[in-house]
């Protein structure tokens, strides 16, 4: 969830009234890191801290006639065999009091009936404990006061059946009373990679009197807000980070192009398209698409996507009545799998792609082919927007000599690019190998209809991979059997007024922990969240406000980003506008052009934190007042980093150390382990590529050093 997602990387993008209504708009969410759900595997009995339980200050007068004989060891063993009674762990179980919960509140119980002054103990106990020593009471009576006392140690459980009712997220179509209010005409554009489902989505965009469309990249809805507007359809951009009007903001235009987690369920259109529907099953982000599913407030909703959706939507949509009319597509271009891999850079062609999965090898690869003569175009995810689009028009342009590109599966969804060949650099990611739909999403970027290459061809870097490659893209798509939620604002807060000292950490892992969902859902990671959530815990700030906050899109894994996010929480908590002097003070505002790779990811950082601005001024324009100048120097950092990038080759330059710069960026995107020391390779086989040479080469010379 998040998420980047996700309860929670759930919330990545909160949606832009969020900070001043109180919309039911959930949150957040993620960049495409992908992690586990760690939270969601803890039980709420590893989450809650025992309270301290304090004695009574005053005692019964008289008390000590009653209690004559009584010691602590009587006592002990009292509690002890109330411990093993069955029917004492019967009834705890019903009072929501697990085994585990049990012992902790019982050894607390223990500790409290048998202090060193057995005077401090509440008097009608020690007359029960004195009566059980007599013979005259079964131990079983001391229940309700151990109930009364777990239930200090523990206050959950006194809330616990609100909690439970509050953290209910199995029929989330009725948090979104706008679209249930309509009968909805549902659309499902399926098909492969490059059949035109989104170019058909879009004609009815355009066509309606009022329409938003969803997207799942920025670029994505840049490209349609431009394409729309070239129509003559006047067409307004929602972004995490930015509103862009067609006109201007007095005159909002009846079409919207946006990122799909700020969809606003409460703004009626005729027309809703909400493209790569099947990432209703991202870990991180998929509560957007399923948010958008159910709750874009259309009269029809055209998705985009994969086969392998259609089940699953037709599922969440039974509930509400709403039958969905399946459009498929066959891919307009053929796509194949070369018979060769590329081994050598001298093989590398107009028109080719190639993909990797980390920076690190984005880096390796631009320098060798820039060693072979070729200038790349570059793009991946840490690259602000103005780079990525300008490297995309670089590559696009056939009267540019810049036709070969070097990309993340940054560009793997729905974007159009002059490619023939995409090159996988690995066939895993993150250690795992790569999904059928993730591999053919990439894939089917090679070979887009209407661009310069038709044909769209695939394959690998190095030989030993294509094999792999083979297998991975021949299998079927599983279809998908459940989709990404995350609970709304509210849900959060309600469940915070029931747990008062909690702090937000806190209650963000107990919520995780109780909430439940039904069969089709699974809650999006939370982890991005909470990461960020863990950085201001300290920060005196109102819930919301802290909420907010922390469902920005902000990476963690970066100190200098981290730390200016802790910065600015701060300052805000001060009741202190964050100015742009202020701002521009905190980053040591200019910064120098980047002379070498590490001074580029400095710059990027830079530019995050920048954009972490402009994501919160969204939300509170009163105390991020200067978003006007903070875009403005954003700007300049954007044309700084895209002539960083332009330069390459001097950045990398001979000695560059590129695990230096991995370093510094994010670590969604880690080094592959597979990449085993070349001469254990060769030790393993007797073929060797040009590649290969080179890594050897390149070995041999640092060792030599
Ligand atoms: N009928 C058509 N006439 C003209 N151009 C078309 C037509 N159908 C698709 N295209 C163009 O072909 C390209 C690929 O189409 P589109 O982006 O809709 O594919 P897609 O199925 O959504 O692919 P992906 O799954 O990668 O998102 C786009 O440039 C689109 O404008
Ligand atoms: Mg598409």
């Amino acid at each position: 969830m998040l998420p980047s997602r996700g309860i929670l990387r759930f919330f990545r993008r909160i949606h832009v009234s969020a900070a001043t209504s109180s919309s039911t708009t959930p949150s957040r969410f993620p960049n495409s890191r992908r992690k586990k759900n760690a939270v969601r595997n803890k039980n709420i009995e590893d989450l809650v801290e025992p309270k301290k339980v304090k004695h009574l200050a005053a005692q019964a007068i008289g008390m000590e006639d009653w209690i004559v004989g009584l010691d602590k060891t009587t006592i002990e063993m009292a509690l002890d065999e109330f411990m093993r009674r069955p029917m004492v762990r019967q009834l705890a179980q019903e009072n929501g009091i697990n085994d585990k919960l049990f012992m902790r509140a019982f050894r607390s119980f223990k500790e409290y009936c048998t202090p060193e002054d057995l005077s401090s103990v509440d008097s009608g106990l020690l007359i029960l404990f004195s009566d059980i020593s007599k013979g005259e009471k079964d131990v079983e009576i001391l229940y309700s006061f151990f109930l009364d006392h777990a239930k200090q140690v523990f206050p959950h459980l006194e809330a616990m059946d609100d909690l439970r009712i509050i953290s209910d997220l199995t029929k989330p179509h009725n948090w979104y009373p706008e679209a249930r209010s309509l009968t909805r005409k549902i659309y499902f554009h399926a098909g492969p990679t490059n059949s035109g489902k989104t170019y058909h989505a879009l004609k009815r965009f355009n066509e309606a009197k009022s329409a938003v469309f969803c997207g799942p990249l920025k670029l994505l809805a840049t490209e349609v807000f431009h394409k729309s507007n070239e129509l003559g359809v006047a067409c307004d951009l929602v972004t995490g980070e930015e509103r862009r009007f067609a006109k201007d903001n007095h005159h909002p235009a009846q079409h919207l192009s946006s990122t799909v987690e700020m969809l606003s369920t409460q703004m009626r259109v005729e027309v809703a398209v909400i493209d790569e529907i099947q990432m209703l099953r991202d870990e991180q982000r998929g509560w957007a698409w399923t948010r958008a599913l159910l709750g874009a407030a259309a009269d029809e909703v055209h998705l985009c996507g994969e086969p392998a959706a259609i089940d699953i939507v037709k599922k969440l949509l039974e509930p509400i009545g709403e039958t969905v009319e399946v459009r498929y597509y066959d891919r307009k271009t053929p796509l194949t799998i070369a018979d060769k891999a590329i081994e050598s850079y001298d093989n590398i062609e107009p028109g080719d792609c190639i993909v990797c999965f980390s920076k690190k090898h984005i880096f390796y690869n631009s320098k060798k082919l820039e060693e072979h003569g070729i200038k790349p175009a570059v793009i991946y995810g840490d690259l602000p927007p103005g780079t990525k689009l300008a490297q995309a028009a670089k590559f696009n342009d056939p009267n540019d000599p810049c036709n070969v590109l070097v990309a993340t599966d940054a560009i793997g969804m729905g974007l159009n690019l002059n490619i023939r060949r995409v090159i996988f650099n690995s066939c895993t990611r993150q250690n795992e190998l790569l999904p059928t739909y993730s591999a053919l999403q990439i894939a089917g970027r090679a070979g887009r209809f209407g661009t310069a290459y038709a044909n769209g061809v695939t394959t690998t870097l190095r030989s030993q991979e294509l094999a792999t490659l083979k297998t991975i893209l021949a299998q079927k798509i599983e279809p998908i059997t459940n989709v990404g939620i995350a609970p709304t604002y509210d849900q959060i807060e309600t469940f915070s007024f029931h747990l008062p000292q909690a702090s937000f950490v806190r209650l963000l892992d107990l919520f995780v922990s109780v909430c439940s969902v039904s069969n089709h859902f699974f809650i999006c990671t939370v982890d991005d969240m909470r990461e960020l959530a863990v950085l201001i815990d300290q920060i005196p700030l109102p819930l919301k406000v802290r909420y907010t906050f922390c469902t920005s899109p902000l990476n963690t894994d970066d100190k200098m980003p981290a730390a200016a996010f802790v910065k600015m929480a701060r300052r805000f908590s001060t009741g202190q506008a964050l100015t742009y002097e202020w701002m521009m003070d905190m980053i040591e505002w200019p910064p120098a052009p980047a002379t070498n790779l590490r001074e580029l990811v400095f710059l990027e950082q830079t530019y995050e934190i920048l954009d972490q601005y402009m994501w919160l001024s969204m939300r509170f324009p009163d105390m991020l007042p200067d978003e006007p100048a903070i875009r403005e120097a954003s700007r300049q950092l954007d044309q700084m980093i895209q002539e960083g990038v332009d330069s390459f080759m001097s950045l990398i330059g001979p000695g560059e150390n590129l695990k230096r710069a991995e370093k510094s960026s994010r670590p969604s995107e880690p080094p592959r382990t597979e990449k085993k020391s070349i001469l254990e390779k060769l030790l393993k086989r007797a073929d060797l590529s040009d590649l290969d040479l080179e890594q050897l080469r390149e070995e041999l010379n640092k060792a030599k050093k």
